[in-house]
Parts: C-alpha cells; structure tokens; sequence
C-alpha cells in the first residue's frame, strides 16, 4: 500500500466524523488530487467511502480481506500482542511465524486470509478457504521451563470459548486438548508448537484457526461434514476485525493466568466448559490405543482415562474419537 494510501486509510478508519478533502491534504502534507485518487483506488479495492459535499469523506465499511493497517490500530492499545503481521495468502501462518522470531523481539500476531497449506495436528490438512476464517498464528515468548508447557493449551482453549460464548452467545465446548465444537460439530482448532532448549522456551507459536462465515455448501464442497462457522450458527456474518479484537483480548488475560496462576485456579471452569467427561471415547496417543471414559484432568494438563478394564491412563495429549 503507497504511504499515503496507508496513512488515509489510518487517518480516515480512526476519525468518525467526516473529514474534507483540505483536511485530508493538510493533515497528511498532500495534493487534494492525491487525496481525490487515493480515495478512488481505496473504492476498488472494495472500500465503501461515503462523501458529502461540504463535508468531507468517511469509511462506511472496510473490504472482506485484512488490512495490516488496520489491523495494527485495532491492536495497538494491547499490552502484549500490538503488532501484527497480515498477508493475502501464505502456505501457513504457523510457518511465516516462525521465519519471523528472530526477526522480532516482541510477541507478535501473524494473520492471512487464506492459507495454501494450512496444517492442524498430526500434519493433517487444514481449509482456509479465503477471508472465511480466521487464520492466525501468535508468537509468544515466556520466559518459563519446558515443563510449564503442559498446561499452555488448556488456557488458550478457554480463552477462545469464552469468546464465542460471552460475545456471540453461542454455546460451545472444548474438545481437549485442541477442538472447539458446537454441539457435535468442529468450529476451531488451535495447537501449540515452541521452541525451546535446556535453558527453556524461547518462543511459543500457537496457531488458531476458526471457522467464521463459512456455508454449509462451502463446508460440503471440502468434505467437512462435521465442521460449522459462527456465522452457520448465529445466523448473521461474523466481523473478522470484531472477533480478532475480542479474541485476542481474551487471549491476553488467559496468558497473564498462564503465566502467573497454576492450571489448578481454573480447571473446575475448564472441566464445565469441556465436553469429554462421561462418554465412552477411543483416545489415541502414538501407538497407544484406549477406549475408555476421562475421568479427570490433572493439574500439569494430563487427562486421566479409565479404560473398560478398570485401569487407569494418563495422556498428556491425544487424538480422540468422539
Ligand atoms: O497451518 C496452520 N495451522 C494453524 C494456523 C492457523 S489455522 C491453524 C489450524 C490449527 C488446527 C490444529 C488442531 C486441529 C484440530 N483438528 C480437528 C479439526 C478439523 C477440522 C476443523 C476443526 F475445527 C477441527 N485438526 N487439527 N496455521
């Protein structure tokens, strides 16, 4: 985006008034004919920019697609994730992120409307189809042991059903250790990857993925037959902008948890909220297959299974057949 594109679009996206095409020029140090053309390439790309004679221009509605500049005023009142990184199209967020971390020394949010290679757990191919979902990936880097990352999932899962539930009243339930569903349908995914050595973790890179405005046909064409959106379940389209905001908010104050209250302070919540308990599930881990119920999920994260033999297991994650 062309610096003044960039900065009218900023300069209009934070003002709800309308501001005048002078106003525009003097502000930015600009020609009204820059503003004037700036205005028209913006109308292009999908922005809807209202104008009044005698007074001025105003965004009326922003396009489908992220802008990096609008992305970083929404989040730049955040203490901890304020700076985002948005592309069109990657292979993966989970990968870009990762190219950048030594590049930035803070946390930081990568985001893309679509991702060709997006990938959940064990490899498997994620959809994203295109400003559908949100795709995102958040680098964080704690200064903690290895061993406290039992628990880091479990914190981020409440955070994203929180949001769902509290913002879009919908009532939804986590699948641990790495599912969202609503009813008997997946509308996230998230997994935590790090990176770490013997002196700890150097760096967390959580990849989020939800499913936002996507149909039902869309949904078909993809073969997710067990896959729903917000916008399928509330019936109104979901503002990326909104929920991201929300979302990260919520992420940041489950992180602050995480890093200062054991899993303990908030497991009976995480029990209430999760949705494994009393039914006879097959649990997966490596080469270790159980078909069993949970029965408890202890305090570093383990989930505790009694198999139909009476025994108990301990898994510290796993692939679960509801
Ligand atoms: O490449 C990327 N990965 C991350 C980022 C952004 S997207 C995100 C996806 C992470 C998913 C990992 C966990 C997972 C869950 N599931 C089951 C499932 C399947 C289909 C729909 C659904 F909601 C849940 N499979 N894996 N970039």
């Amino acid at each position: 985006m062309s610096k003044y594109k960039r900065e009218i679009v900023s300069y209009l996206y934070q003002n709800d008034e309308y501001l005048s095409g002078q106003q525009i020029a003097e502000t930015l140090n600009c020609s009204r004919v820059t503003v004037k053309k700036v205005i028209d390439q913006l109308r292009k790309e999908g922005f809807q920019i209202e104008s009044i004679s005698n007074k001025g221009y105003k965004i009326a509605s922003i396009p489908s697609i992220w802008q990096e500049d609008i992305v970083n005023i929404e989040l730049k009142d955040n203490a901890l994730l304020n700076q985002a990184i948005v592309q069109t199209q990657v292979d993966s967020t989970q990968i870009l992120a990762k190219s950048y971390i030594n590049e930035i020394n803070n946390h930081f949010v990568v985001l893309s409307d679509e991702q060709t290679k997006g990938r959940g757990r064990f490899n498997r191919e994620w959809s994203s189809l295109k400003s559908k979902g949100l795709w995102m990936s958040i680098v964080l880097k704690p200064d903690i042991a290895i061993q406290k990352m039992s628990t880091f999932n479990l914190f981020i899962s409440l955070a994203i059903q929180e949001v769902i539930e509290q913002h879009y009243n919908i009532q939804c339930k986590i699948k641990w250790p790495n599912d969202i569903y609503i009813g008997n349908k997946k509308v996230c995914g998230f997994l935590t990857e790090m990176i770490a050595d013997t002196d700890g973790v150097h760096a967390i890179i959580c990849g989020i993925g939800i499913n936002l405005n996507q149909t039902q046909l869309e949904f078909d064409k993809v073969n997710q037959s067990h896959a729903t959106s917000l916008n399928l379940e509330n019936g109104k389209p979901i503002d990326p902008y909104q929920f991201l905001t929300l979302l990260i908010k919520a992420i940041e104050q489950r992180y602050d948890q995480f890093l200062n209250l054991p899993f303990s302070e908030i497991k009976a919540l995480y029990k209430e909220k999760s949705m494994i308990w009393n039914k006879t599930l097959t649990y997966t881990e490596g080469k270790k297959q159980i078909v069993g119920r949970a029965i408890d999920i202890q305090d570093n994260g383990f989930l505790t299974v009694i198999s139909e033999d009476g025994n108990l297991h301990q898994f510290m994650s796993a692939d679960i057949e509801i």
